[in-house]
């Protein structure tokens, strides 16, 4: 079965008034269905910079100088290429830390759900609008999805507010959903909801999931693979257990050292 991610050797660097950083350095990475991908690492490693770049939301800044990125088998981004228009919404859906990017305060949760599946679904009806709204928030494991419908966002609970959301990232059915740390703003509680209500998406729907968190814990628990990275280039990647139980990388037994109840 094809890959519904290959990033290959994908290296972006971004423009500064005294040269150039490099961001991510020859990082290869795949993501089949129904699998979970866990992008780990410190602060500043690259890890949002790799999951901008699949959704096409690199700074002005930043270019991708080498490697490719492909989504369900066609290529979406090469050097001087961006075709991430084509899948963004569609193909792949986004979830970000806070939920207040991915929604819109002045809309009520009705209308942004809306919005999402007219512009991608043709000829949508407004029934079928409505049958695929109440659908969504009932996957998303809401309970009173007339009420969240006709709530404005800041109406809902910061973990409601989340999985609306999530919601909004896959109304459309993207074979593909990368959340960048968006469980990292929620009450430990909260976030494990969050993270079991991925696991059954992930199986249900069969999607494929990158997970970009500095939260180890939360990979051990969440992912199939984790991909470790480190001054943008992945140190180490693997079958989670494998990665989190056998380290190879000195790296990688540090971050792991880091966590207090890891033993
Ligand atoms: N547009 C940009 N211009 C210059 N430097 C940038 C730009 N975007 C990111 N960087 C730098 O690239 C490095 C990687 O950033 P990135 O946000 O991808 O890391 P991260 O692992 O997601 O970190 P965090 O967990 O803090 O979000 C950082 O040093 C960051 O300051």
């Amino acid at each position: 079965m094809s890959a519904l991610l290959t990033l290959s050797g994908l290296s972006i660097t971004a423009r500064l008034a005294d040269g150039e950083l490099r961001l991510l350095d020859d990082v290869d990475l795949e993501i089949r269905r129904g699998q979970i991908v866990g992008v780990v690492g410190e602060s500043g490693s690259g890890k949002t910079t790799l999951a901008r770049a699949v959704v096409g939301l690199l700074d002005r800044n930043v270019r991708v100088d080498q490697g490719t990125i492909a989504v369900a088998g066609e290529q979406v981004v090469a050097p001087g290429v961006d075709r991430t228009g084509r899948v963004r919404g569609s193909a792949v859906g986004m979830v970000f830390q806070d939920a207040s990017r991915s929604l819109n305060p002045l809309l009520k949760v009705r209308t942004q759900l809306a919005e999402v599946l007219r512009r991608h679904v043709r000829d949508i009806t407004r029934a079928e609008v409505e049958r695929r709204s109440v659908e969504v928030l009932a996957q998303m494991r809401i309970d009173d999805p007339g009420r969240v419908l006709a709530s404005y966002p800041h109406q809902l609970s910061g973990g409601l507010r989340q999985r609306v959301a999530i919601g909004l990232a896959v109304v459309t059915r993207p074979a593909l959903v990368i959340a960048d740390e968006c469980t990292t703003a929620l009450d430990v509680t909260t976030q494990t909801k969050v993270v079991d209500l991925f696991r059954t998406l992930v199986d249900e729907l069969g999607i494929g999931l990158l997970f970009v968190t500095h939260d180890l814990m939360l990979a051990s628990d969440l992912c199939d693979r984790i991909a470790v990275m480190s001054g943008g280039r992945v140190v180490e990647q693997g079958d989670a257990l494998t990665v989190l139980d056998h380290p190879q990388q000195e790296y990688t037994r540090r971050l792991l050292a880091a966590i207090p109840s890891w033993s």
